[in-house]
């Protein structure tokens, strides 16, 4: 699956361990996703996303607080003047599931241009 194939895909309600990935599959989606790196205790995805300066970090944050949205799928953010640092993590399923990584893959898609 590719970044494009991801970002195609839209979020659905996953509840439940049943909807976690399994460390094979975290590890095959990982690899379509650059600079995105999962955290020590498996159950997070982020990435750290620099800019020129606090603009378009605000840009960034809009854009990627809308598109969580019409998913219905929200990320953990923290920002400073030229950065913000995306982390997704399914809370319904108590890890990662399918969901972050459409988000992730949306997220690259919001940037290329
Ligand atoms: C009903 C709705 O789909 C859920 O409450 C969504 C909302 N946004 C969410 N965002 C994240 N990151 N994890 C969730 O489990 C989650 N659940």
């Amino acid at each position: 699956m590719t970044i494009a194939d991801l970002a195609n895909q839209h979020c659905i309600p996953r509840k439940g361990p049943e909807n976690a990935l399994n460390a094979t599959q975290v590890k095959a989606l990982l690899a379509e996703l650059p600079g995105w790196t999962v955290t020590a205790d498996g159950k997070a995805m982020v990435k750290d996303f620099k800019f020129k300066d606090f603009h378009h970090t605000l840009g960034f944050i809009n854009a990627v607080g809308f598109m969580a949205n019409q998913e219905d799928h929200h990320p953990d953010l923290e920002a400073g003047y030229g950065h913000c640092q995306v982390l997704w993590s399914t809370h319904d399923v108590g890890g990662l599931s399918l969901n972050d990584f459409i988000c992730a893959a949306r997220v690259e898609t919001l940037l290329a241009h």
